[in-house]
């Protein structure tokens, strides 16, 4: 059997100088391969930086009977061909270093997560050099998403983002940025500049920020190739970090450059994500010996949960996603090109893909968070249940040697007490230590509680707190915000809980919806007309929804539904903060702060180039915020019904307060496809039901498809959807017509349409479940 793997990556354009050691990479692992059984052809096809191009080729040699791709840099690269995966049934083993938060079914990952790499490099950063970073990245998603996590690391250490700068792909003159750099004086730069843009960074800093003060540039992405470019003297005295530096000791280690420097046909240095890549195809190939199988499914059966030794020590295919354990390693740059390795974790790090804003399993107090140092002289320690520490405050870090990320056992805190004044306050999921040097006397604390409370959104769901923590920083920074979520989870409320909380809680909120707009409608709704503007304009014009908002938030709600040519419009507004009323020529300045929300996969408009797009995409998704479906969120069924209860209590002055264990089987149970609209209607709908009988809330209160719902016989991503099939189905057949088929369902009218109109239900032949 002759197996041909696809390998796609860019051999030109601005990305090219990483993207070809990758592709030799995977070149030499396939001819080490061949050396024993001669069975697999490498394809390749040069993507030219061009998410684009990539799809298309990994199209054409999906059809020519290709199933196995090693390759994509960036992350518009990989998200552009996902589509292509499923629709071929291909894996991709994706070998580079990213963001996280994905998990697909038909990819491998051998890159570094953020916990791993990012983590490990900010902990060095802030204990070495201090808390005032100055973020510089090319423009784009991977970029983007870590700046964002950057920001929420240090804020949960009293540090800042002193600026974020970002930069067009192959850019490559500096000097304004430098300058800027040089009179901020950050304590160190973070880079996540990619390709061409990196050796004349480099090479301006060390000319002219550097002299000033020593500042270190820290970059998960400048490694031993990006140093060979950027050249002597200009390379030393930075940081990178990995699991593989090509200086890491062993003779194994020796061995693979000296056969891959043969391969090569020239001493070329060899970087962290060509050892991924080399090692993503190594595995698919052993696997592939033993499988005999190019099915995707069986691959990643062989692979998942298996040890394997590399140069860098163990590594292991997690059994639950798919990606790596592994050991990381800090380098500081040398002058000959090398790294000096500085720190090693000298275990592997689970990857958490999920995990990426913080290592918190909640949400802190803020007040711990930014203000324990300044309130308090105590020494204090948080820490998970399993002894992670999270947060130190500064007296804490000058009393001990300990320093956050380091995970302390239960018996070494005990070891601390014969040191210190140990008070330990338990409060899942967290430890707070209070340490005293042995001398002083003890005074009680009260410790803040860990309960987070941010207006009415209220959650005990891990993942939302967190995320709630990046609202807080909305709230209390100017940059504009995307909210993504399905619909009804409350996108609108969280909105305008970061409006109440911000500066411009004494401005207006104004939200406007772009699906629910005809398409004529949207422009001169946002931005007003003068007299004549159009054909049946009011006489004497309307100031829009901006200008209305000015010195406030404006709500932007379905804004994937925007047309492109508004996009621009839009665009144009948020650069110049200005907008011109339709029919007139003069700017008018405005002062508004848009918070935008969708409940489509932009990510994915953006990649396919067609309906969304990037520009604008990045310009919104300053701080972005995923809200979790409250199927996911089971803990918060609970808090919210009881919630709404109350409240219907309060406004009606009598009616059930209970709900009976059966009534809240049904409602724990149902998948809520409506969210926490969904979710209040039927809570009211059974409080009146239940008001009238006078009982407590029972299950014959609650619409039939709660009673009903049969809980889901797997977590296949199909059933769900067939859920929701059923469940329009249902309304569609029960309602009158589409707007109270939308009512029952706990809907927008043209949520319903919507999801219609995409094919998840057709109008049913019953002619009376029509328009109105
Ligand atoms: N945390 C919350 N507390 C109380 N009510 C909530 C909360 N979140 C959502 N709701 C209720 O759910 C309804 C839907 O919320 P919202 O309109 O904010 O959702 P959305 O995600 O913007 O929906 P869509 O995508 O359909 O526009 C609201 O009317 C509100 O009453």
């Amino acid at each position: 059997m002759r197996i041909q793997i696809g390998l796609l990556f860019s051999l030109t354009g601005t990305t090219s100088l990483t993207e070809k050691g990758q592709c030799d990479a995977a070149r030499f692992a396939i001819e080490e391969y061949n050396r024993a059984s001669c069975q697999v052809e490498a394809v390749i096809a040069d993507i030219g930086s061009d998410p684009r191009k990539g799809a298309q080729a990994a199209e054409k040699l999906a059809r020519q009977g290709v199933r196995i791709f090693v390759g994509c840099y960036t992350s518009t690269c990989r998200q552009a061909i996902l589509p292509v995966l499923e629709a071929y049934h291909c894996l991709l083993v994706y070998p580079t270093l990213y963001e996280g938060k994905e998990c697909h079914p038909n990819v491998i990952y051998t890159g570094e997560l953020p916990n791993q790499q990012i983590h490990t490099l900010l902990d060095y950063m802030t204990s070495h050099y201090g808390k005032r970073v100055y973020c510089i990245g090319t423009d784009y998603y991977y970029p983007r998403e870590t700046h964002r996590q950057v920001h929420s690391f240090l804020t949960q250490r009293n540090g800042m983002v002193v600026k974020e700068h970002y930069v067009p792909f192959g850019h490559q003159h500096f000097h304004d940025v430098l300058s800027d750099i040089a009179e901020e004086q950050p304590d160190a730069v973070f880079s996540t500049l990619v390709g061409k843009s990196i050796a004349p960074f480099y090479r301006d800093f060390h000319r002219m920020a550097a002299p000033r003060k020593k500042i270190p540039i820290f970059s998960p992405i400048t490694k031993e190739t990006e140093l060979a470019a950027i050249g002597t003297p200009y390379r030393a005295g930075h940081y990178s970090s990995a699991s593989y530096f090509q200086s890491l000791p062993g003779e194994d280690n020796k061995a693979f450059i000296a056969t891959f420097q043969r391969f090569l046909g020239e001493k070329r240095p060899i970087s962290s994500v060509m050892y991924n890549t080399y090692l993503g195809t190594k595995l698919i190939l052993e696997s592939l010996l033993d499988t005999k199988s190019i099915s995707h499914r069986d691959i990643v059966k062989q692979i998942k949960g298996r040890t394997f030794p590399t140069v860098c020590g163990p590594m292991a295919l997690d059994t639950s996603d798919r990606h790596l354990s592994r050991p990381v390693k800090i380098g500081k740059s040398l002058p000959n090109g090398q790294f000096e390795i500085v720190w090693d974790s000298k275990r592997s790090i689970s990857p958490a893909p999920f995990l990426t804003d913080t290592k918190l399993p909640g949400a802190l107090p803020e007040t711990v968070l930014n203000g324990w140092s300044r309130i308090s002289d105590e020494a204090l320690i948080v820490a998970t249940m399993d002894g992670l520490i999270v947060y130190m405050s500064e007296q804490a870090s000058a009393l001990t040697q300990l320093s956050p990320g380091q995970t302390v056992a239960k018996n070494n805190w005990a070891d601390l007490s014969s040191r210190y004044e140990v008070t330990c306050s338990e409060q899942a999921p967290y430890l707070f230590y209070l340490l005293k040097a042995k001398a002083r006397a003890t005074p009680t604390v009260q410790l803040a509680s860990p309960a987070a409370s941010f207006g009415r959104v209220r959650t005990s769901h891990p993942g939302y707190q967190a995320e709630l923590n990046v609202a807080r920083l909305a709230a209390e920074s100017q940059a504009n915000v995307l909210i993504l979520g399905e619909t009804g989870t409350g996108k609108e409320v969280l909105a305008e809980a970061i409006h109440r909380e911000s500066e411009r809680r004494h401005g207006p909120f104004l939200a406007i919806n772009a699906a629910s707009l005809p398409r004529d409608l949207i422009a001169s709704e946002l931005f007003g007309f003068v007299d004549g503007a159009f054909t049946g304009a009011k006489k004497g014009g309307a100031i829009g929804k901006f200008e209305a908002a000015n010195n406030g938030t404006i709500f932007l709600d379905e804004i994937g539904d925007m047309p492109l040519d508004l996009q621009a419009v839009l665009l144009r507004v948020i650069e110049s903060r200005k907008i011109v009323r339709l029919g007139d020529t003069k700017e008018r300045a405005i002062n508004v702060r848009i918070i935008a929300a969708t409940n489509r996969n932009l990510l994915q408009a953006v990649a396919n180039g067609d309906t969304f797009r990037a520009d604008l995409f990045y310009r919104l998704n300053v701080l972005s915020i995923t809200i979790p479906p409250l199927r996911e969120r089971s803990e918060d069924i609970r808090q919210l019904a009881q919630q709404f209860l109350h409240d219907l209590c309060a406004l009606y002055g009598n009616g059930p307060h209970l709900i009976e264990k059966a009534a809240w089987n049904a409602l724990l149970d149902y998948q809520w496809p409506g969210n926490v609209r969904e979710l209040r209607n039927v809570v009211e709908r059974a409080f009146l039901l239940a008001k009238r009988a006078g009982e407590p809330i029972r299950p014959e209160h609650l619409p039939s498809q709660i009673r009903e719902d049969v809980p889901l016989p797997s977590a296949s991503p199909f059933s769900l959807k067939k859920l929701e099939q059923k469940v329009i189905e249902e309304a569609l057949q029960k309602s009158p017509n589409v707007e109270a088929a939308a009512q029952m369902l706990g809907i927008a009218r043209s949520t319903l349409y919507r999801k219609i109109k995409e094919g998840t239900k057709k109008l049913p032949e019953n002619p009376a479940a029509k328009e109105p």
